[in-house]
């Protein structure tokens, strides 16, 4: 069932468990699902020794949901599992605000993967280039052969592709890039498989040595776009008229787009939206971060995956397109309870669909940081809400946690020592 709204009131303000009926409610969970969610070990040890080697144990990550988001029209309320503290709060602040257009229009490519097949010890390159173009469809037939239930659910390999590179040690090598529809995997298991059983012909066809067999991370056939509008007045606060937070967010935006040092660090902050996304839904965080990276060096200088500019109305208008291989099969998507439970809170219908999200909360992630930097800085909301990491690691406990990070937050002054003495002193007062 879809979600009805994700707007929450005072979702923030109540304890996790009332926020869990909120949830309910809106997502039409289960009460088994709800439970799943505070149930500690819901990922069962068995479980995990089936997922990885030499398990001891499992760990467990806070799972957050961001309030306020609407795709293409559907409100969505998103599932994020991270570590770090005002990811969740602002990805939500900044969905909010863009309710007030509609909320994020996105669109995807669909799911194409690239598996490499590495040839070497080709004496005439550009002939087996040909000879390996002319058997295409011998090719695309034989790694189709592989998986039938691919093929019923409408996908497989649609073509090929051949690179031609020469290094000076080893001489001709070609690429045989194999370009498969994966449907709703993540796919890397599905073309891999595809590129061993292709090799001995590849081999057969241009005379070469087949050494790499491995799917492409830079999933750039498989791209995920997201464009957003932000009333310019919807930016105004007590200290900024929101014409100028506009341009204080273009300017920021700049630098990231011409220096990699301020690159790596503002898509970081696209990362914060995305990666959690990728986690709760039992998704290769490494496997989309390698390809955003990579996408992000393109043009030939690392840059900014977001844009950002104004538009005839003197509003924020931003866009952010990178690959996004996500699957709703596949990897541990299946396996993790809470995976699965991140997936029908999200009730996406395809990868696509969950790609699509995905990055338009990564573009709304991007905004928050933004905005935050080109403001105030950062550290006043990271810092108010890092605040009770801090309170916690000096040792409070139950209330005095909300005290020692009323005090902190009051005095600008968050850390460790300072909580400690804090504490030392109600304590003593008490
Ligand atoms: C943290 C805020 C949102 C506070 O901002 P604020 O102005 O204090 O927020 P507010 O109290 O006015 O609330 C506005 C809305 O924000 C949300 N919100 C607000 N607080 C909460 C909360 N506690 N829990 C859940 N939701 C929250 C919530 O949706 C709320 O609306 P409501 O629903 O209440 O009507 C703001 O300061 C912000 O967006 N800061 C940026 C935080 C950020 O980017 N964090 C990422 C970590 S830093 C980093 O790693 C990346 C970076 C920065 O380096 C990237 C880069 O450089 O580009
Ligand atoms: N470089 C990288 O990024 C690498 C990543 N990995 C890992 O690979 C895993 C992902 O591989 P992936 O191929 O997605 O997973 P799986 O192989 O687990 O699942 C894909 C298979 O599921 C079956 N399937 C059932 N329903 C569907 C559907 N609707 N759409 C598509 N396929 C469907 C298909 O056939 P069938 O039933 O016949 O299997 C398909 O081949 C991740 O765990 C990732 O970490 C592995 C190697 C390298």
């Amino acid at each position: 069932m879809a979600t009805t709204d994700s707007r929450i009131p005072n979702f923030r303000s109540v304890p996790p468990a009332e926020r869990l009926v909120k949830l309910g409610e809106r997502a039409a969970l289960s009460l088994e699902q709800m439970a799943l969610l505070q149930t500690p070990g819901a990922l069962p040890l068995a479980l995990a020794d089936g997922m990885i080697e030499n398990v001891v144990g499992t760990f467990e990550l806070p799972f957050g949901v961001a309030a306020n988001f609407v795709v293409n029209g559907r409100d969505v309320l998103v599932p994020m599992v991270v570590e770090e503290p005002s990811v969740v709060a602002a990805a939500s602040y900044m969905a909010k605000l863009a309710r007030a257009t509609g909320g994020f229009r996105t669109s995807s490519t669909p799911p194409m993967m690239r598996a490499q097949v590495q040839v070497l010890g080709v004496a005439d390159p550009d002939n087996a280039r040909l000879t390996l173009l002319r058997h295409r469809d011998d090719i695309i037939e034989l790694a189709n052969r592989k998986d039938q239930v691919l093929n019923r659910l409408g996908g497989g390999c649609r073509d090929i592709e051949i690179h031609r590179f020469n290094d000076p040690v080893r001489g001709g090598m070609l690429v045989l890039h194999l370009l498969v529809d994966v449907r709703d995997a993540m796919g890397a298991n599905t073309v891999n498989t595809m590129a061993e059983s292709v090799a001995p012909l590849v081999e057969q066809l241009t005379g070469g040595r087949v050494r790499l067999r491995i799917l492409s991370n830079l999933a750039d056939l498989r791209l995920a776009r997201a464009q957003v509008t932000i009333r310019a007045g919807d930016l105004t606060s007590a200290d900024y008229d929101g014409a100028e937070v506009v341009e204080r967010i273009i300017e920021a935006y700049t630098l990231a787009v011409i220096d990699p040092y301020r690159a790596a660090t503002h898509n970081k902050g696209i990362m914060n939206g995305i990666d959690p996304v990728v986690v709760a839904t039992g998704n290769d965080w490494r496997a989309v971060e390698a390809g955003a990276h990579v996408y992000a060096c393109r043009h030939g200088q690392y840059t900014s995956l977001t844009t950002w500019e104004k538009n005839a109305d003197g509003d924020l208008v931003g866009t952010l397109e990178m690959p996004l291989a996500m699957g709703l099969v596949g990897g541990a998507t299946k396996t993790h309870p809470l995976a699965r439970l991140a997936l029908a809170i999200l009730n996406v219908g395809s990868a696509q669909e969950l790609a699509e999200v995905a990055v338009a909360v990564g573009l709304a992630q991007n905004l928050g940081a933004l905005r935050a930097l080109a403001t105030e800085g950062i550290q006043r909301g990271h810092m108010s809400l890092h605040a009770r990491n801090i309170a916690l690691l000096a040792g409070a406990q139950g209330d005095e946690v909300d005290w020692v990070v009323g005090v902190m937050v009051a005095e600008k002054d968050v850390r460790t020592d300072r909580a400690e003495a804090l504490l030392e002193q109600k304590r003593l007062q008490e």
